[in-house]
């Protein structure tokens, strides 16, 4: 079963929270939330207040994206706030373990995510540890860009690892997620699609969130 996460990045701001209320109507899966420091990325987005916001507008579980130079500063802030998983990037975490751990003792889902550049195998001595890989299909930062499509032989590797040790973790991919992408990156293993553009751009949400599915 494919699930579909839109990302609030494309949303309109200026009423997020009937934002999210129209996604659940429509049917979307998660609510995918980009956190961007203006360091790790050259953009800035939210933080916890808006999180916890935004958590007493829907029931929908929080696929909380941080994209920041030292996660482990906000992690418990953004678990407070009411994030359900929690993805970090490989690249930024001096001690993944430990930030894991933390994430594994909070009860919430733990991820892990790969820029384009960066190497399936960094991922692998964690896997029995997560409950999501995120797999960027752009370079992480913006909304709107076209998807990278050798990134997707990545979704491949890893959902070949989980396979061979027996592991039924998600697959995220995130960035250029269409109804054109999503076959290719489905048919390489992801289970978990965000989609920004492809969702808040859609003049009928559910109709796109249901074309993404198919
Ligand atoms: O994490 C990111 C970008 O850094 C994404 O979640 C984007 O927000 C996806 O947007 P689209 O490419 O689907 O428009
Ligand atoms: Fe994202």
């Amino acid at each position: 079963m494919v699930k579909i996460a839109p990302s609030i990045l494309s949303a309109d701001f200026s009423c997020l929270g009937e934002e999210l209320q129209k996604i659940e109507a429509a049917g979307a899966d998660l609510v995918h939330i980009d956190v961007m420091d203006g360091h790790f990325v050259p953009n800035l987005t939210f933080g916890p207040p808006v999180v916890r916001a935004l958590r007493g507008c829907t029931p929908l579980p929080f696929d909380v994206h941080l994209m920041m130079d030292d996660p482990g500063s906000l992690l418990g802030a953004f678990l407070d706030a009411g994030a359900d998983s929690v993805t970090l990037h490989i690249e930024a975490c001096k001690q993944p373990q430990a930030l894991l751990n933390r994430l594994h003792e909070a009860g919430v889902g733990a991820a892990l995510s790969v820029k384009p550049g960066t190497p399936a195998e960094t991922v692998f001595p964690f896997l029995d540890q997560l409950s999501m890989v995120l797999v960027m299909t752009v370079e992480p930062g913006f909304g709107g860009q076209k998807l990278i499509p050798e990134t997707l032989r990545k979704a491949a590797a890893i959902r070949q690892e989980c396979a061979r040790r027996g592991l039924a973790l998600d697959i995220e991919v995130d960035g250029g997620i269409n109804a054109q992408t999503a076959v290719n990156a489905v048919q390489s293993g992801a289970n978990v699609l965000v989609a920004g553009s492809a969702v808040f751009g859609a003049a009928d949400m559910a109709a796109a969130i249901r074309t993404l599915r198919a």
